[in-house]
């Protein structure tokens, strides 16, 4: 008998792997400072991030009553990503517990890839400034295909990248992008309550939630890639 590929972990970024949210929102406020417009909230970050600086930037003004001029944005843009890769790692962290579950599936043989729609550049800088890089096979962000969460190609797209196989893996975040990526992609999902989300993850329906990373086990995904097998030959 073949032994099975080596199960992969598929996880978002802001909100999952780190708690991003005081240099985003410290960027975000640089960037709108430019056009005069008032500083956001921590609170008003879970409106605003999802989609990259781009639309977070957009969000923003519109938030602000700001109508942009098209041509606008890419400087401001700009400003923003000068601003954030500036000042990383900043106060980001990982979450309690993160590190040490990942490591205890990395010892079990697990894979381990990011599926961000941070900016890829974003996303390799900040994880590299806090040294996690070598935990990840392939890190995509949400400029990196022609397509995004929750578009299901960009999570198979990362699978392909981390050479993982999409019946042995599980996709862990934050916000309704991860949840419905992996819906749409046909993978088992595990949501975190202390990312990001403007809504309860339970209203999202993920197959999972964990509060702490102390329960993210290797037994927690195979029980998942095993429902999931079930649910597959039903
Ligand atoms: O930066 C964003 O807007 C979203 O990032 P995430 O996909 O890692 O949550
Ligand atoms: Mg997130």
């Amino acid at each position: 008998m073949t032994p099975a590929p080596a199960p992969l972990v598929v996880f978002d970024l802001d909100g999952t792997l780190l708690d991003t949210h005081a240099d985003l929102v410290e960027s975000l406020n640089h960037t709108i400072a430019a056009l005069g417009l008032e500083p956001v909230s921590y609170d008003d970050l879970t409106h605003l991030v999802g989609q990259g600086a781009r639309v977070m930037i957009e969000r923003a003004c519109r938030l602000r009553g700001h109508s942009l001029a098209e041509d606008g944005l890419p400087l401001l843009v700009e400003r923003f990503v000068a601003h954030y890769a500036g000042n990383m790692p900043g106060h980001t962290e990982p979450y309690p517990g993160l590190v040490a579950a990942m490591n205890r599936l990395k010892s079990t043989g697990y894979r381990l890839a990011v599926c961000t729609n941070k900016m890829e550049s974003l996303a390799v800088g900040l994880l590299d400034k806090l040294d996690l890089v070598s935990y990840f096979e392939a890190i995509t962000g949400g400029d990196t295909f022609q397509y995004r969460k929750p578009d299901a190609r960009h999570l198979t797209g990362t699978i392909e990248r981390a050479s993982g196989d999409i019946s042995r893996t599980v996709m862990i975040g934050d916000s309704i992008n991860d949840i419905a990526v992996a819906r749409n992609a046909a993978v088992p999902s595990i949501a975190v309550p202390f990312g990001y989300s403007d809504v309860p993850v339970s209203s999202l329906d993920p197959d999972v939630i964990i509060t702490h990373y102390d329960e993210l086990t290797p037994e927690l995904v195979e029980g998942l890639l095993k429902g999931s097998a079930a649910k597959v030959a039903v």
